[in-house]
């Protein structure tokens, strides 16, 4: 069984817990739940740099990046450093984020928000959005081609962006529909772990024009973007090139200073 397996199988019984004890009649009351979202396509379409920036403690492929830094230091170090957009990674378990996370970025930042999370039910979505999130993020390998439709659309009712995320043919194929915004080609292999940009590259010629193009993961130069702004991508989500320093806004603030 790999990684992405065991994410899945853990998901869905911390979302069946949670579904027994919050019902979704609390997210619609909550006062995020209507707030008026800043959307994260048109935002990196307008953008000459397009970082999306992640708040990122650990992961299954590095272990702990960084266990010290506040998301509220965070969040306001990168909207400084003018980034697009921050993700915020919400799994415990594999990512040591919570929803709280995701709350505290939305009091202390204007940036458009992304809920990193492995959604495989319609109550994380409704969720990201009680919880303060612009956008989610929809895993292609992960979800059958009638889920992505129904979440896709969901997302799409609450004016949420969604960021589709592939790293194949197979997956990009099976995905392409008019209620997604973004289309992620992530460079991480999520079942080995490896990464190489060489994945960004072949599939841009596969995604339609009508979609803003998102390059993820593996991202820690200024040459790797500009090898990839080329191929047509507009956004560049990078995490632990900023979260493994002691200052993860100061070093967005001198990427970006370099990238301009
Ligand atoms: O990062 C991992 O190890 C990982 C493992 C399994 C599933 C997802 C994983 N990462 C999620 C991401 O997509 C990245 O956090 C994101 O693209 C930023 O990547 P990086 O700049 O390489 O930190």
């Amino acid at each position: 069984m790999n990684i992405l397996d065991k994410i899945v199988i853990d998901k869905r019984k911390e979302v069946d817990l949670k579904k027994q004890l919050i019902p979704i009649e609390v997210f619609e009351n909550t006062p995020f739940f209507n707030h008026k979202t800043i959307s994260l396509s048109k935002k990196l379409r307008s953008s000459n740099t397009g970082i999306i920036a992640e708040f990122k403690r650990k992961s299954p492929s590095k272990s702990v990046i960084n266990n010290t830094a506040s998301v509220k230091d965070v969040a306001i170090g990168y909207e400084l450093a003018g980034v697009c957009g921050m993700s915020v990674l919400t799994d415990e378990i594999y990512f040591g984020g919570t929803l709280d996370d995701l709350i505290t970025a939305r009091e202390h930042c204007n940036l458009p928000l992304l809920r990193k999370e492995f959604i495989i039910d319609e109550y994380q979505i409704l969720e990201a959005k009680a919880f303060g999130a612009d956008a989610i993020l929809l895993i292609a390998a992960i979800l059958t081609r009638a889920e992505i439709k129904q979440f896709s659309e969901l997302a799409k009712s609450l004016k949420l962006d969604v960021l589709l995320e592939v790293h194949n043919e197979a997956e990009l194929q099976k995905s392409i529909m008019p209620s997604l915004d973004l289309l992620g080609v992530n460079n991480r292999n999520l079942k080995t772990f490896e990464v190489s940009l060489e994945t960004s590259k072949s599939l841009s010629k596969l995604i339609p024009d009508d979609f803003v193009k998102v390059s993820e993961s593996g991202i820690s130069s200024i040459e790797a973007i500009k090898e990839l702004k080329p191929y047509g991508y507009q956004g560049f989500l990078i995490g632990e090139n900023f979260m493994k320093t002691d200052n993860p806004g100061a070093s967005a603030t001198e990427f970006i200073k370099s990238l301009l």
